[in-house]
């Protein structure tokens, strides 16, 4: 069955303009959130912990900030956007103590509410608006005139009016200009999780790094290595992006479609795709979900895997060769 979709015309603004709206955290996505929000005429305010870093940025911008608590007692709708591993804490301490009946608690992410972190009062409104790009991207779309598409879903309902109010947030952050798709808690935080590992930052950088790494130990010099298995690599997504995989199969030289489809199943073979499941079932049962709130204490291993990905050749060419070139960095974000 496909999935419900929803433009600009499908919600009112005038609803979310109507709510007081917290956003607990300012980082990658709290800082898009809250000032295409503001930008979109709703009252908005920051949660953020006294001495938090990010505390100057957002008054830097103009925006209120107070104490998670301070801004949950004051909102009708509470956009909980500080990193997963830290919101169930945040809940039972700051939030929890401060929701009142028909308020609402909205998330970025379905993590908590699909492995029973975070247990809501039933007469508390639970709806999710997740954007489908890294936060930085949705406020550069927004102020461009455009939007991220967004999934929005909806888990507890007492005012009978929480999916009106999602779409609303959804097209104040600029969603809505791309297409918002209808999902549940359960589908968004599977897929994005297994998207996340398997395809879009997992898969990738082990494809990057092991292409780059197999002509460099053969001898072929680092630059044109670089070339090959990472810059054109943006060229290539954005073919597919624009019309499919086979916009991409039609422009490149017969060489490289046929070089493609014949070598590219070698590359990603039945064990390949065997582990994917494997990885997918560790997502649907739980594993990863305790795996990731148990490591995400100390760090101790994240902080090793992190520093393979990070102190490499790989990344120290690419700084030179983006030096080189300018035009190709922009800066990630305006204002966080
Ligand atoms: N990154 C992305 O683009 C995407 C993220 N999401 C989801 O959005 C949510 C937010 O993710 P993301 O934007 O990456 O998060 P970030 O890691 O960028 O959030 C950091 C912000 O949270 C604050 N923070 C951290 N701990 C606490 C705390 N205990 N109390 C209050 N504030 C705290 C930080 O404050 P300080 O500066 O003081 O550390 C900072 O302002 C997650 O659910 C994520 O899965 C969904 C789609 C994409
Ligand atoms: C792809 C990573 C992501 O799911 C995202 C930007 O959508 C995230 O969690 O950051
Ligand atoms: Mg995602
Ligand atoms: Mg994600």
């Amino acid at each position: 069955m496909s999935a419900e979709v929803f433009y600009d015309d499908d919600a009112d603004l005038a609803v979310i303009q109507g709510k007081k709206v917290a956003v607990l955290g300012y980082g990658s996505q709290g800082h898009a959130h809250s000032l295409s929000l503001r930008d979109s005429g709703v009252e908005v305010v920051i949660g953020l912990q006294e001495g938090s870093k990010s505390r100057p940025k957002a008054e830097e911008a103009g925006l209120k900030v107070l104490t998670p608590a301070e801004a949950a007692k004051w909102a009708d709708v509470i956009m909980i956007l500080v990193p997963d591993t830290v919101q169930a804490k945040l809940y039972a301490e700051e939030i929890a103590p401060n929701l009142s009946a028909g308020n609402s608690l909205f998330f970025g992410h379905g993590f908590n509410i699909r492995y029973d972190l975070i247990q809501a009062p039933a007469d508390v409104n639970v709806a999710m608006v997740a954007p489908k790009g890294p936060g930085h991207m949705v406020r550069r779309q927004f102020v461009d005139g455009k939007g991220v598409p967004a999934l929005v879903a909806v888990e507890q309902d007492p005012s009978g009016d929480t999916q009106a109010v999602a779409l609303s947030y959804a097209k104040a952050i600029g969603g809505t200009r791309a297409g918002v798709l209808k999902t549940t808690f359960k589908e968004e935080t599977e897929t994005d999780l297994f998207g996340e590992q398997v395809v879009l930052c997992g898969g990738t950088a082990e494809l990057i790094r092991a292409g780059f790494e197999t002509l460099v130990e053969a001898g072929y010099a680092p630059e044109a290595a670089y070339f090959e298995c990472l810059h054109e690599l943006k060229l290539i997504v954005d073919m597919i992006y624009e019309g499919g995989l086979t916009n991409m199969w039609y422009s490149v030289s017969d060489t490289a479609e046929y070089g493609g489809v014949s070598r590219g199943s070698r590359i990603i073979t039945d064990e390949t795709r065997k582990e994917m499941k494997r990885i997918l079932g560790e997502i649907q049962d739980g594993t990863f979900a305790k795996e990731w709130v148990a490591e995400s204490e100390k760090r101790e291993n994240f902080k090793k895997l992190q520093a393979v990905q990070t102190d490499n050749q790989l990344e120290e060419v690419g700084k030179k060769m983006r030096d080189l070139m300018p035009w190709v960095q922009r800066k990630i974000t305006e204002t966080a």
